[in-house]
C-alpha cells in the first residue's frame, strides 16, 4: 500500500484556518484531521476528542516526557501537540492526515517529516484578521490581543512555507487549497 502523507496547514489565529478545514474534510473523505492535545480550556460548543483533547499542564508535560507528541509549542498561554501515534499509524494506511499546527510546530515538522506540504493561509489585511477574530466571539481581550500580536511573527514567515493561501472570498480560497492538494502535477 502507497505510504500516505502529511499535510500541515498555518496561518494566524482568526484567520479561517479551522473554516476552510471544515469545508475541505467534509469534501474529501481522503483527508483524515490529527486531533490535537491541548492545555486551553474549552470554548463553548467544542467536545472532546473532537475539536482537542483537553488536558492540564501536568498531563502535557508526561506526554512530552514519554515522547508521544509528534511536535509541540506553547501558543498565547497554552501549550498545544499533536499525539504522535495516530498519524504515524494513519500515514501508514496511506491517508492523507491534516495538522492544523502553529507556526513553531510547521517548523518542527518541516525537521522531521520534510516530505510534508506545507501551507500557510494568510487574510486579506491585518484589520480583516481582528475584525474575524473578534466576530467569532469566542476569546478574552487578553486573548485576542496575545493572538494579533503572534499573528505578526507568523505572518512574517509566511515565505517559509510551500505554498501561501490568502483566505479573501472564501470559496476561492478553498478553490486554491484543492488546487494546491489534487491538481496532477504536469
Ligand atoms: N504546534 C501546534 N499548534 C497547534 C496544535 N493544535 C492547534 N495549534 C495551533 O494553536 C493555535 C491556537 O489554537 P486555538 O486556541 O484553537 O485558537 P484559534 O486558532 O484562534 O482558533 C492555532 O494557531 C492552532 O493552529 C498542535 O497540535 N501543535
Ligand atoms: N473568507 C472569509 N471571509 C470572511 N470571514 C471568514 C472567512 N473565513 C473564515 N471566516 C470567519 O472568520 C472567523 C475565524 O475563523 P476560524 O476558522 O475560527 O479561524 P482559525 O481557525 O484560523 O482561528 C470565523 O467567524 C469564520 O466564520
Amino acid at each position: 500500500m502507497q505510504m500516505g502523507q502529511l499535510i500541515v496547514f498555518t496561518g494566524p489565529s482568526g484567520v479561517g484556518k479551522g473554516t476552510l478545514l471544515r469545508s475541505l474534510l467534509a469534501r474529501h473523505p481522503e483527508l483524515e484531521l490529527s486531533i490535537s492535545v491541548t492545555t486551553r480550556a474549552p470554548r463553548e460548543g467544542e467536545i472532546e476528542g473532537r475539536h482537542y483533547y483537553f488536558v492540564n499542564r501536568e498531563q502535557f508535560q508526561g506526554l512530552i516526557a514519554t515522547g508521544q507528541l509528534l511536535e509541540w509549542a506553547e501558543f498565547a498561554g497554552n501549550c498545544y501537540g499533536t499525539p504522535r501515534t495516530p498519524v504515524e499509524e494513519m500515514i501508514a494506511e496511506g491517508k492523507l492526515v491534516v495538522l492544523e499546527i502553529e507556526l513553531e510546530g510547521a517548523r518542527q515538522v518541516r525537521e522531521t517529516f520534510p516530505g510534508a506540504l506545507q501551507l500557510f493561509i494568510l487574510p486579506p489585511s491585518p484589520e480583516e484578521l481582528e475584525r474575524r477574530i473578534r466576530v467569532r466571539g469566542q476569546d478574552s481581550e487578553e486573548a485576542i490581543a496575545r493572538r494579533l500580536h503572534r499573528a505578526q511573527v507568523e505572518i512574517a514567515a509566511a515565505d517559509e512555507f510551500d505554498i501561501v493561501i490568502v483566505n479573501d472570498d472564501f470559496d476561492r480560497a478553498l478553490e486554491a487549497i484543492e488546487m494546491a492538494l489534487f491538481a496532477p502535477v504536469s
